[in-house]
């Protein structure tokens, strides 16, 4: 299976475990990995036969913006929903970055799978 995939799509939104969290809107960076047999596309150069990374995107960060999660996992778990829902995605990877949240490290988050790989 080929892989169509997005990287460091950041968006603000509220996300956080702690009092002050829910009162501001933080950065989060989101990567995908989503299974895509990619032949069908390369072979009609159309972009109606492909997964397309520009529809996912603005459907992610809709989503994202309107969120208001506690942890960075039940994001990343919404996002992976809707990929393969509403994608017909059959197996996607989803990391969701919390730049800066901890002091001393440059990121922090979580990456799940979701789906049969194929
Ligand atoms: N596994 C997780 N651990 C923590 C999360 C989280 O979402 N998942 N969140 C926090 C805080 O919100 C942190 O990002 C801010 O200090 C702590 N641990």
């Amino acid at each position: 299976m080929d892989i169509v995939y997005l990287r460091d799509l950041r968006i603000e939104t509220v996300i956080g475990i702690f009092d002050w969290e829910r009162r501001i809107r933080q950065v989060v960076s989101v990567d995908l990995d989503m299974a895509a047999d990619v032949a069908r596309a390369a072979a009609s150069d159309d972009i109606a036969d492909a997964l397309d990374y520009k529809a996912v995107a603005k459907r992610i960060i809709a989503f994202v913006e309107g969120s208001s999660f506690r942890l960075v996992e039940s994001l990343a778990e919404g996002i992976a929903r809707i990929v393969r829902e509403e994608f017909g995605v059959p197996w996607v990877r989803v990391s969701v970055h919390k730049p800066g949240a901890i002091r001393g490290a440059r990121d922090v988050g979580v990456m799940i799978e979701r789906g049969v790989r194929g």
